[in-house]
């Protein structure tokens, strides 16, 4: 609305302006009615009408454009009928010649009636929008009869119409009101057309309409046909008409003119579009023609093959592809020419020579006819997807690679996110016994060992359904109920809500390592040899009996039992005889025993029974306890059977009692321990309890121990020396023995503390000290005249002869001394002989090479089998004193005596006699051979300083 403001005031402005002219205007005749210049003015003017009235006739059957077929209509219709009425008008305009019947006003008005009638009529069909059914002609042919009708009439029936004009007077009240009429027609018509659309025509035809009402004003009560009103009606008439052109051209043909180069400019929009789109898309685009010959690349074509696209255009394509596409693009194209649409892909090089995978389609392009005209090819670089593609068979060969390692290796079980099976590998198979068909579906319950609890399994699934890897080690159960177990890891696959789908098992078989794992804490827990539970098993459950004894108020018994002389069936049947026997030891033991004891094997020849529960009070159990042991005791007391051969081999056995809490497994081992020393100090083969007595016994030997330990770091050893003379009593050399200044036990004497030594092991120390002390005293008598002839005689032990070392350790002292190595007589004893002779032969000859001589010490007290004395580079023999004591009174002694003189004289040996003590002792050995002599009779051990400083005592 507010765009037509500036037409309405326009418009109003105009009305009241005529309106104004008119009132103001002096009326006056411009021509003199029937003058030949009114004629002539008002037939140009009619014609100027008819004129534009036919040109817009001529445009609506001509120009309009399909859709404005039903308006063309209209116009020829109403414009035609206009035209002719117009011209009938001007015709019959008085003073024009006649025709047919006589010129007159109201002929002339008549059809200038008609004729307003007609174009008002036009302008509300063309205001309203109203179509005029039919073709062209339909509106042509109703034009030309309503003319020939309205001709007829106007020529032969004017009188059948309203007088509307009498001479002389002018135009009548009728013609007036027709007038008023027609105005409001017009003016109403063009409101219509102000309202409806608001195309450029409809303006013009508004502006049309608005004057022919304004002309109708003017034409209002005009005087006679030289009236200037009349004139300047018709002035505005032909404004009206030149509107109407103007509408009806712009519609006609400015319009359809503007269409076409709005067309022009989107066509060309459109075509910048289509270039653009087409350079842009990832593919090459060509247009062939029927010759081969480019008709349209894109940018992306051209660039690939190298060329700018100006260079490509118009050229054939063997000219232009590289030559040795030339076959293949050829033979597709023709192909594509004869109407098949086809496709290839290849591999090519770019203009920089990298190589390039394409494929190419080409589609033949047909004309309207259905002609091929040409080949659309369309090419798509797919260089990155057969790369990808590539990259993805590798991927995948690779993955297919590692499934068959992990298949090989792995046991694989795939679950959904509720955990039932829903495929599992071959190794999965074969280690549950199930065939695959019968997992599938199920669960991991088919598998389940009974081995782990509830919470286990609860732990695992908390853990995998939150999203985590688990892992474990887990015992399941096979098919064929045997057991078997898995290093387990579980990975859940998480989708995108974050809860886990399916769930991944890969399991490795670990049964072996398990087995070997439980072997190994078998081992570790139990003896090798008896299989019994070793002393780490029996501390627990000497531990747990407490606990039980002291819960249930119960007495409970520790029995430790130890072979008699074991060592001796060792040393005579042999190392695996020994064995032997502990194996029968350990099965009568186990024999012997409830099920709820426990016999373990401490090591060596020592057991322990472990009696639980065996009476509610301490006496009561002292008596069960006493019955138990000696039951024991009588039953490995029975001869055993050694390779068909009888053994005895009696236990001593210490009992100890327990059943409060303060009880200390330790601690009543020892207390068992005690006991048992009790037992074999008893003289084996018997049954002693633990007494607190035996704890004061005890606690002097460990404090003894105790200071034995630092006495050689304390320099608290001493060395005596007790002279060897010979018959003469001239000294041949001394034997060293060592003694123990306690600060406050005083001298120590070696039978309190020698057997404490070497079941410590600490001999080792005190033997490498009086080798050392020795070996540096004889260096020290090396420059003395008296002394340097004298050997030192050192007394080995079996512990310390026993030693890997020893030889070296021997030479070692000789070297740091700078000692003579024939001045070192080394004493050993006949029980060192009976274990491993090779070895201890070996011994002897490695040192007796050095210089080093031997002496045989307490010959006679042993088991020597006479048959290896000679292998032995023995240098003498040594008769012990508890023969030579009653030598005088003994007959056996004597005849002991004798025999080893007798003996050595016959191996070609030296002997010495221990212990003389009386003169008759030393003249009696004398009488029958013995050449050396060591004893009281001579000298006591005494220091270095003490020794005799001349050659003979
Ligand atoms: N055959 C065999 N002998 C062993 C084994 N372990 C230790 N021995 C030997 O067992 C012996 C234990 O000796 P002891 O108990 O100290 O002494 P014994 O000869 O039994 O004398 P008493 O116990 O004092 O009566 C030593 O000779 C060890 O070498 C073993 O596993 N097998």
């Amino acid at each position: 609305m507010r765009r037509n403001h500036p037409s309405l005031l326009w418009a109003t402005g105009s009305v009241l302006l005529v309106l104004m002219a008119v009132w103001a205007m002096p009326r006056f005749n411009l021509f003199t009615e029937g003058s030949g210049e009114l004629l002539v003015l008002h037939l140009i003017i009619e014609l100027f009408s008819v004129f534009v009235a036919l040109l817009v006739v001529v445009m609506a059957w001509n120009v309009f454009t399909d859709e404005n077929r039903s308006t063309s209509r209209t116009l020829i219709f109403g414009f035609s009928v206009v035209a002719g009425l117009d011209l009938m008008h001007a015709v019959s305009y008085p003073g024009m010649p006649d025709l047919l019947t006589p010129s007159s006003t109201p002929k002339a008005i008549f059809f200038w009636f008609l004729a307003r009638a007609f174009d008002l009529l036009t302008f509300w069909l063309l205001a309203l929008g109203v179509r005029l059914p039919g073709q062209r002609w339909h509106a042509l042919a109703v034009a030309v009869g309503v003319l020939a009708v309205v001709f007829a009439w106007g020529t032969w029936c004017l009188d059948w119409f309203p007088t509307t004009y009498v001479p002389g007077e002018g135009a009548t009240t009728l013609n007036g009101q027709i007038d008023l009429l027609l105005l409001a027609g017009y003016w109403a018509a063009a409101w219509v057309f102000v309202r409806s659309t608001h195309s450029l025509r409809n303006r013009y035809l508004a502006w049309a309409c608005f004057l022919m009402g304004l002309a109708q004003l003017l034409l209002n009560g005009f005087a006679d046909t030289g009236d200037v009103l009349l004139f300047f009606g018709h002035v505005l008439k032909i404004a009206a008409f030149a509107l109407i052109f103007k509408g009806t051209f712009w519609l006609g043909l400015r319009a359809p003119y503007n269409l076409l180069q709005q067309s022009e400019q989107q066509l060309r929009s459109k075509q910048t579009e289509l270039d653009t789109l087409l350079s842009r898309i990832p593919a090459g685009l060509a247009r062939i023609d029927v010759a081969g010959r480019y008709v349209y690349v894109n940018q992306r074509l051209a660039q690939r093959l190298g060329q700018p696209v100006e260079h490509i255009v118009g050229r054939p394509f063997g000219e232009v592809i590289r030559p040795e596409r030339n076959a293949t693009v050829g033979q597709h194209l023709s192909l594509a020419l004869s109407g098949q649409p086809t496709g290839y892909e290849g591999q090519t090089y770019l203009v920089n020579g990298e190589p390039n995978h394409a494929t190419v389609w080409m589609a033949p392009e047909h004309d309207s006819a259905g002609q091929v005209v040409g080949v659309i090819a369309v090419v798509l670089d797919v260089t990155e997807q057969r790369r990808l593609q590539q990259d993805l068979a590798h991927s995948m060969h690779e993955i297919a690679e590692l499934k068959a390692a992990l298949d090989a290796h792995a046991i694989v079980a795939i679950t959904n996110a509720q955990g039932i099976i829903t495929s599992v590998n071959d190794k999965f198979c074969e280690i549950s016994q199930y065939r695959r068909d019968e997992v599938l579906g199920q669960s991991h319950r088919i598998i389940n060992s009974g081995h782990h609890s509830e919470a286990f399994f609860r732990d695992l699934w908390q853990t995998i359904s939150s999203g985590n890897v688990w892992t474990g080690e887990i015992c399941n159960r096979a098919k064929n109920g045997s057991l078997y177990w898995v290093h387990t890891t579980i990975v859940p696959f998480v989708g995108k809500d974050g809860l886990a789908e399916q769930y991944i098992a890969i399991r490795a078989d670990i049964t072996k390592r398990k087995q070997a794992e439980q072997d190994a804490q078998r081992m570790a827990l139990h003896d090798a040899l008896t299989d019994l539970p070793n002393r780490r098993l029996m501390a627990e459950r000497v531990s747990q009996a407490i606990a039980h004894a002291v819960r249930d108020k119960h007495v409970s018994a520790l029995l430790l039992l130890d072979l008699d002389h074991f060592k001796e069936v060792n040393d005579t049947l042999g190392h695996a005889q020994g064995d032997e026997l502990l194996r029968a030891v350990a099965n009568r033991l186990r024999a012997s025993v409830r099920q709820t004891d426990t016999v373990a094997r401490l090591g060596g020849d020592e057991f322990v029974v472990l009696l639980t529960d065996i009476a509610p009070d301490m006496a009561a159990a002292t008596a069960a306890a006493s019955d138990w042991a000696e039951k024991m005791r009588a039953q490995l007391a029975r001869p055993y059977e050694l390779h068909g051969e009888p053994v005895i081999a009696t236990p001593s056995v210490g009992v100890v009692l327990f059943g409060s809490a303060t009880d200390d497994p330790e601690e009543m081992l020892k207390q068992a321990d005690m006991a048992l020393y009790k037992a074999k100090a008893g003289g084996r083969n018997q049954v002693c309890f633990f007494d607190p007595s035996l704890q004061a016994e005890v606690n002097s030997r460990t404090s003894l121990l105790r200071d034995l330990r630092a006495a050689v770091e304390l320099d608290q050893l001493r060395l005596l020396y007790q002279p060897v003379v010979d018959r003469a009593r001239r000294v041949l050399g001394v034997e060293a023995l060592v003694r123990w200044q306690h600060p406050e036990r005083g001298l120590v004497s070696p039978a309190a503390f020698i057997p404490l030594a070497e079941q410590s092991g600490i001999i080792l120390q005190i033997g490498e000290w009086v080798l050392d002390t020795a070996c540096a005293q004889l260096s020290a008598w090396a420059d003395d005249p008296v002394r340097k002839a004298w050997t030192i005689a050192v007394n080995v032990c079996a512990r310390q002869f026993n030693e890997a070392t020893f030889v070296a350790t021997v030479e070692a002292a000789l070297a740091r001394a700078g000692a003579n190595p024939a001045h070192l007589r080394l004493e050993i004893t006949e029980s060192m002989l009976q274990s491993d002779l090779d070895s201890t032969i070996t011994k002897m000859r490695q040192l007796n090479d050095r210089g080093v001589r031997f002496s045989l010490d307490d010959f006679g007290t042993g088991y020597s089998s006479l048959s290896y004395l000679k292998l032995l580079p023995l240098d003498q023999f040594k008769i012990d004193k508890s023969f030579v004591d009653d030598i005088l009174n003994n007959r056996k002694d004597l005849a002991v005596a004798k025999t080893i003189l007798g003996l050595a004289s016959n191996l070609g040996l030296g002997v010495v006699a221990e212990g003389v003590e009386s003169a008759a002792q030393y003249e009696l050995l004398a009488t029958y051979g013995c050449e050396a002599f060591q004893g009281y009779l001579f000298c006591k051990p005494v220091p270095v300083e003490a020794l005799p400083r001349q050659s003979s005592i």
